[in-house]
C-alpha cells in the first residue's frame, strides 16, 4: 500500500519524522491521560439534544472532540469553554440545538472522525434544512452506507450533492424537524457506530426506536455497551435484553453534569511502555468500572507477561522479562497497540475478531503489516485479523497513514528498537494533541530521554 511519507504544515514546509524516543533503560513512571473520546463525543451529542443546558468536565480536547463541537454549534448547539480542573483543557458547557437558530444549509466538517460522520446525521435529521457532510480525502473511503440507508428507511432523503443516492461521504441530509421512528434494521457489521449513532438520537424520534441488527457480528460491542450506559444514565430507557435487539422509548434527554473519564484506549501504549522497556507504568484515576474498551488493558497485557495491579484507583504495569505472544480476540481499537507488542513478543500471536479495521482511519491491518515488516518484522493478514511471528526489528521509518494509532504503534516500537522515526507524529492530535509531550515526559521520569537522532539510525530511510 502506499504511505504518505511527506508531511507538510500548513505553510507547506516540510515536517520532519519524529525521531523515537529509545528506552535504554527500564521506564519507571506515572502518566495521566486526557478524556475519552468515546464518551466526550457521545456526552456532547446528548447534551445537544439534552432538555436544559448541561455541563461536562474534563473533557477531551483534541481533533475530533472539536469537529464534534463545531458540526453541533453548526446544527444551532451553544457550546462554550469554561474554566475548569481537568489537566487537560476547560470544561464545557452546552446549550441544546436551537434548530431555528442553524442556518438553512449547513455544512459539516467530519475530518476523519467516525464519530462525527456517524452520530451527527441523525441529529441533522431533526432540524429543518439541509447539512452537507463532507470529511477528509481518507473519510471518503470509510463505510456510511448503513448510516444513509438508516436515515432513509427513517423516511429522511439523503442525497450527493450532485444527486442521486449517495453511498458514502460527501453527501446532504434533509432534515424535515421531525423523524417518526420505529422498528428498523440495519446491517451493523462494518462498525458498532451505526448502531450507537441511531440510539443515540433514538428518544428524540416520536415513536422512539427498535434497531435490530441482521447479518454478521457487530463489532466494537463495548462502544455499544457504553452508548447504552451513557443514555440511561440520561434517564433514557434501553432495552437491550435481546442480542442485536435495541428499543429506545421515546423521551426526554435529561440535562447533566458530567466528569468524562480518561481515555483506557490511549492509555494503552503508555502502558505497553512497561511491557516494551520492562519497566513500570502507573495510571491513577483508573475507573472501578468502566464501560470503556481500554479496561481490557488489565487482562491483555496480564497475558502478554507484565504485572499488573489495581488499588486504590491505580493502575500499576510491570513488564516481565520478555513479552508473551498469544490469541487476542475483538481488541478493536486496541489493536494497533496490541500489534506493536506482538511485534516485539518472543513468541507468535494471532489477532481475530477485527476485520472491520480495514474501514478505520486507514486499512489498518494492511498499515500495520506493512509498517511491521519494514522494520524487518513477521506479519500477515488474514480474513479477520493478524498473524505476528517473531523476528528482529531494525531502525526505520513507520509511516502513520493519518491514523493517531499507527503513530502511537510506532513510538512503542521506538522504545525497544533503536533508531525508528515516526512519519507524522502531528496526527496524534486527532485524539491525544499532547502525545510527544506525554511520551518524552513518560521517559524523563527517570532520566532524559533518549532520540533515535542520538542513537543509532542504521538502516532508517528518510
Ligand atoms: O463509538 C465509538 O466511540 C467508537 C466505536 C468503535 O468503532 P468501530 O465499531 O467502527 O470499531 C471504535 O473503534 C472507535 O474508535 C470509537
Ligand atoms: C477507529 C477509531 O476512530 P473513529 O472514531 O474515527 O472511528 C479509533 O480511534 O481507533
Amino acid at each position: 500500500m502506499t504511505a504518505a511519507a511527506d508531511v507538510r504544515d500548513d505553510s507547506g514546509m516540510h515536517v520532519p519524522h519524529w525521531p523515537a524516543p529509545f528506552a535504554s533503560r527500564p521506564v519507571d513512571a506515572t502518566v495521566t491521560v486526557p478524556g475519552s473520546k468515546s464518551l466526550t463525543n457521545r456526552y456532547l451529542v446528548l447534551a445537544a439534544l439534552a432538555d436544559g443546558p448541561s455541563r461536562l468536565r474534563a473533557p477531551l480536547h483534541s481533533r475530533d472532540s472539536a469537529l464534534m463541537i463545531e458540526a453541533l454549534r453548526q446544527l444551532g448547539a451553544t457550546i462554550t469553554e469554561v474554566p475548569g480542573d481537568g489537566a487537560f483543557g476547560p470544561d464545557l458547557e452546552v446549550v441544546p440545538l436551537d434548530p431555528d437558530a442553524a442556518s438553512s444549509l449547513t455544512r459539516i466538517d467530519c475530518g476523519l472522525a467516525g464519530t462525527v460522520m456517524r452520530f451527527v446525521p441523525p441529529l441533522a435529521a431533526l432540524r429543518n434544512g439541509e447539512s452537507v457532510f463532507d470529511g477528509d480525502p481518507h473519510a471518503r473511503k470509510r463505510p456510511m452506507g448503513t448510516i444513509i440507508e438508516a436515515l432513509s428507511a427513517l423516511g429522511v432523503a439523503v442525497s450527493a450533492e450532485e444527486g442521486g443516492t449517495p453511498s458514502s461521504l460527501p453527501f446532504v441530509v434533509e432534515g424535515t424537524g421531525e423523524v417518526r421512528g420505529g422498528h428498523l434494521v440495519i446491517d451493523a457489521s462494518a462498525s458498532s457506530q451505526f448502531v450507537s449513532a441511531l440510539l443515540l438520537v433514538g428518544a428524540r424520534f416520536t415513536e422512539g426506536l427498535h434497531l435490530e441488527h441482521v447479518g454478521k457480528p457487530v463489532p466494537s460491542l463495548d462502544h455499544i455497551n457504553m452508548t447504552v450506559a451513557v443514555l440511561r444514565g440520561a434517564g433514557v430507557a434501553v432495552d437491550d435484553s435481546v442480542p442485536n435487539h435495541w428499543v429506545v422509548s421515546p423521551g426526554p434527554i435529561r440535562a447533566f453534569d458530567q466528569r468524562i473519564e480518561q481515555d483506557l484506549s490511549n492509555a494503552g501504549p503508555f502502558l505497553a511502555a512497561a511491557l516494551a522497556s520492562r519497566g513500570t507504568v502507573r495510571i491513577p484515576g483508573w475507573p472501578d468500572e468502566t464501560q470503556q474498551v481500554g479496561d481490557l488493558w488489565r487482562s491483555i497485557l496480564a497475558a502478554m507477561g507484565a504485572e499488573v495491579t489495581l488499588h486504590g484507583g491505580v493502575l500499576t504495569v510491570t513488564g516481565g522479562p520478555h513479552i508473551k505472544g498469544g490469541e487476542f480476540a475483538d481488541t478493536s481499537e486496541l489493536a494497533p497497540t496490541v500489534a506493536a507488542l506482538c511485534a516485539l513478543a518472543t513468541g507468535p500471536s494471532r489477532l481475530t475478531g477485527i476485520a472491520h479495521l480495514r474501514g478505520h482511519e486507514t486499512d489498518r491491518l494492511a498499515a500495520l503489516v506493512t509498517e511491521i515488516n519494514r522494520l524487518g518484522g513477521d506479519a500477515e493478514e488474514t480474513s479477520d485479523g493478524l498473524v505476528i511471528r517473531p523476528a528482529k526489528l531494525h531502525a526505520g521509518v513507520v509511516h502513520s497513514y493519518a491514523d493517531h494509532r499507527m503513530a502511537t504503534a510506532g513510538a512503542i516500537l521506538g522504545l525497544a528498537v533503536e533508531g525508528v522515526q515516526v512519519e507524522d507524529i502531528g496526527t496524534t492530535a486527532k485524539t491525544m494533541p499532547d502525545f510527544p509531550r506525554l511520551w518524552t515526559g513518560m521517559l524523563a521520569q527517570n532520566g532524559p530521554a533518549e532520540t533515535a537522532s542520538e542513537g543509532s539510525s542504521g538502516g532508517a530511510e528518510h
